[in-house]
């Protein structure tokens, strides 16, 4: 296998080259720019400028007039109420209340979500548990109800902007509260916080330089939600009569424009403006809220790009050998980022039956990626652009991988081509019993297999792979690593597949434990005659027990051999760079297992 360029059979390139790097700075935290982004933000916009320059250039808006109920025209651009006041005056003093008013209340209702949010789930025991407490009682009591009861209590003299927004405030953080306390219930236990409290790093450092800066998105996006909640609560409270007496907003605007029957009078001009104006903003703020979201949740960047992906550029497989059972031809995948990364580039593997390939390069060369494209695990931004995988059924036509509907990927997956994924021992379920997720996955795939056959199946599994039967009871914490390793490998073999692959199987354990568990392996593969594809970056380990072992480097293969020939002779430098990288107890690098198998017969 030679190191082979990104070009298609015709010459034409597949892809252009692809800049690798991190977006750096102030735009690591900006939403990408999206149309519903700049929607967002041109609605908000107008309507600040409105609210904020606007009282400046119209007229008095308390100003009474002859002329009464009047429809647009005559000098006045959204005609006059009943009183003769000016109808787009009192719009832009309104909306001036109201963004004051969505302003007040969305800073104090996130200061009060942070302190009873951060500051509670940081400093934890009591002060969590009364804090949490506080927010749980505030969030069961219905919000209007206690809003309208507040507003109805202040006298009306005393109830001006401040004290409906204050209103607003104590009866909308604590949702924000709790969510933001389970995040930094989460961020606490990070490595990062724990090596700034052991850094002897001051409480409050600790929190507003390493926590709240990971909360912004968050933080932003309660404000721009509580922003919407208090424009509209005070809307709505102003429709009842319990707003604010002393200035104007858009409720107290729609409240007068109810009192004078403009819907029955058809005045459209009275109530229509200022309910635009509320739904305009609330739209904008919350198309700004979308793409904030982006920031908190990066996968729904490439939602979009999802739904336009298209089937990859697939090439004839190369004519395959009666032995082989899959080929992987020509395979490209480039995760569709802001800086796209070219992960897996042009890949040609074979694997036949029975054998055990190994997948070797150091960390983020692209195997796990590569591992999960076979499978059709990827996820976006992950994007298969080019290439072919065909399993060579043992009895049955060739399957085109990458082709197959959902229901036809869903039988095929675990049932031909199962997959131990890296740090498998932490993918069990803990919350439920060895059994049962060993018995789910025959419920899934053999549903008509009788439920004593199932029991039987998982008991021989378990078995076969050196744990106790008594086990199937047992929750994943009650089995040491190493078992719950052996459970996994037990699950993948549950269905008798041809292909196996297993992505860093052992990593996590000790020396003794992984030669054990590689040793099953190898029995089980003698036994049973599937195909394994080995995943490490622990090069010597795969010339002990691999057939033939391909090297990658920068998602590329760059050699491809039999394990022993790369032993003797590695013929690419970066192999060689990997060999020396490891130190040799024996002097003779992985000499102990392939010699003792070799004598006994075991590998090939
Ligand atoms: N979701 C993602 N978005 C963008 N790039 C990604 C994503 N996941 C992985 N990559 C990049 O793809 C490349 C290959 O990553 P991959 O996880 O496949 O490497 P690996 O060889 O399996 O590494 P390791 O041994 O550490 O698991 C890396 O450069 C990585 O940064």
């Amino acid at each position: 296998m030679t190191n082979l360029s990104p070009e298609t059979t015709t010459g034409a390139p597949i892809l252009t080259p692809v800049r690798r790097g991190r977006v750096s700075g102030l735009r690591a935290v900006l939403p990408t720019w999206s149309p519903r982004l700049g929607v967002g933000l041109g609605l908000v916009t107008v309507i600040a400028l409105f609210g904020i320059f606007g009282p400046l250039f119209v007229g008095d808006p308390d100003a009474i007039r002859d002329a009464g109920l009047a429809p647009p025209g005559d000098g006045h651009l959204l005609g006059l109420t009943q009183t003769g006041q000016d109808v787009f005056a009192q719009l832009a003093y309104a909306t001036r209340g109201s963004l004051q008013i969505g302003l007040i209340v969305g800073v104090l209702a996130t200061v009060l979500s942070v302190f009873f949010g951060v500051i509670g789930a940081y400093a934890g025991g009591a002060v969590d548990e009364v804090f949490s407490l506080f927010s749980n009682i505030m969030l069961v009591i219905p919000g209007l109800p206690l809003v309208i009861v507040i507003a109805g209590f202040v006298p009306p003299e005393s109830r001006g902007a401040w004290t409906v927004a204050l209103v607003l405030a104590i009866t909308g953080w604590a949702a924000s509260a709790r969510v933001l306390r389970a995040q930094t219930l989460s961020l606490r236990n990070r490595d990062y916080v724990a090596a700034a409290r052991v850094a002897g790093e001051k409480r409050w450092r600790v929190i507003t330089v390493e926590i709240l800066p990971n909360l912004l998105p968050l933080l932003a996006s309660q404000f721009v939600f509580a922003v919407i909640a208090a424009i509209l609560s005070e809307a709505g409270l102003s429709f009842l009569g319990l707003g604010a007496s002393n200035s104007s907003t858009l409720g107290t605007m729609l409240y007068f424009a109810q009192n004078g029957f403009a819907l029955q009078r058809d005045a459209w001009w009275w109530f229509v403006p200022p309910g635009l104006v509320i739904a305009l903003f609330g739209c904008g703020l919350a198309l700004i809220n979308f793409s904030i979201d982006e920031i908190i949740n990066p996968k729904l960047r490439v939602a979009g790009r999802r739904r336009r992906a298209k089937r990859p550029e697939t090439r004839a497989v190369a004519e395959v050998g009666a032995d082989v059972v899959l080929s992987v031809d020509h395979l490209d995948v480039v995760y569709r980022t802001a800086n796209p990364v070219h992960a897996v580039k042009d890949v040609s593997l074979t694997l036949r039956r029975g054998e055990i390939l190994g997948l070797a390069g150091e960390s983020g060369c692209g195997k796990t990626t590569l591992a999960y494209a076979i499978n059709r695990l990827h996820r976006p931004p992950a994007e298969v652009t080019a290439g072919a995988v065909v399993l060579h059924g043992r009895d049955g036509p060739d399957i085109d991988v990458l082709a197959l509907e959902h229901e036809e990927l869903r039988a095929f997956r675990w049932d031909r081509l199962s997959m131990v994924f890296q740090g498998a021992m932490n993918a069990l379920n803990p919350v439920t019993t060895v059994r049962s997720q060993l018995a789910d996955v025959l419920t899934t795939h053999r549903p008509e297999m009788p439920k004593a056959q199932r029991k039987a199946k998982c008991e021989e599994v378990l078995r076969l792979v050196g744990v106790d039967p008594g086990r199937l009871g047992s929750y994943p914490h009650e089995l040491s690593g190493g078992m719950r390793q052996r459970v996994m490998i037990a699950m993948a073999l549950l269905l008798d597949p041809q292909v196996m692959i297993m992505d860093e199987p052992t990593t996590a354990l000790d020396v003794v434990v992984q030669r054990g568990i590689l040793k099953e392996i190898l029995r089980l593969r003698d036994e049973f005659g599937f195909a394994v594809i080995l995943i490490t970056h622990d090069l010597p380990l795969l010339l002990e027990i691999a057939d033939r072992i391909a090297v990658m480097k920068d998602g590329e293969i760059v050699e491809y051999a039999a394990a022993e020939q790369m032993y003797r002779a590695p013929s690419h430098p970066y192999t060689r760079t990997l060999l020396e990288s490891f130190p040799s107890l024996t002097g003779e690098r992985g000499a102990f297992l392939r010699d003792q198998a070799l004598a006994e017969g075991g590998v090939r």
